[in-house]
């Protein structure tokens, strides 16, 4: 299995690159914002309490994001792989992630963090803001506060990598199709290419 964990603070490109990731591996895609998103827009219990905390840029507790994470990998148990985008967070969710999969019998196979300046966070952001309907997108005050908490909480999941030497950084800042095919570069050194689309990617990739 192919079990990615794309890091990156807000406006990386996480989502971006995870869209075509995807598609060329046949990975799951679990995003936890994105599930969060889903059981508010359901109106649930855990929807309500977690929309408080996301519209004020903050995280939502371990125990929540980990519980959506082992529900999710149990209906996946079929993947070929899983792509880990905005999980883990903290060091405690990178923890929690091994046990979950090595009761799948598998493990994460590497992290590959984009790196992106504040400045252009900002502005990416809050271009998405006009059209994604995130309250969070919305205003520049809350989009700093969010790459606060990443530098003060999230950024050190690098480091619980780094010391499996499962640790890639890449700029983030440039066409998305360059750092795509990076990220391909990186993933097919975990994973040699063997299916006839991964094949093509590589050939892709060299060209
Ligand atoms: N390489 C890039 N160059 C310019 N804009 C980008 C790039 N990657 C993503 N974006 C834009 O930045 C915004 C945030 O990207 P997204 O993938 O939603 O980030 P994340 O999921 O990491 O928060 C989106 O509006 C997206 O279109
Ligand atoms: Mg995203």
């Amino acid at each position: 299995m192919l079990n990615l964990v794309l890091f990156g603070p807000p406006g990386a490109g996480k989502g971006t690159q995870s869209q075509k990731l995807i598609a060329r591996y046949n990975l799951v895609h679990l995003s936890t914002g994105d599930l969060l998103r889903a059981q508010i827009t359901q109106g649930t219990e855990l929807g309500l309490r977690a929309k408080k905390l996301m519209d004020e840029g903050l995280l939502v507790p371990d125990e929540v994001v980990i519980g959506m994470i082992n529900s999710a990998l149990s209906d996946n148990k079929q993947a070929a792989g899983f792509i880990f985008d905005g999980f883990p967070r903290t060091v405690p969710q990178a923890a929690s992630l091994d046990q979950l999969l090595a009761q799948h019998d598998t493990g994460v196979s590497c992290m590959v963090a984009l790196e992106v300046a504040e400045e252009e966070l900002v502005k990416r952001l809050l271009e998405r803001g006009k059209t994604s309907g995130r309250p969070d997108d919305q205003n520049e005050e809350k989009i700093r506060k969010r790459v606060t908490v990443y530098n003060t909480e999230t950024a050190q999941v690098a480091g619980y990598y780094a010391e499996q030497q499962k640790f890639h950084s890449l700029n983030g800042i440039g066409a998305i199709e360059d750092i795509f095919a990076q990220i391909c570069a990186i993933l097919d050194k975990h994973q040699p290419a063997t299916t006839e689309s991964s094949r093509q990617a590589t050939d892709e990739v060299k060209a």
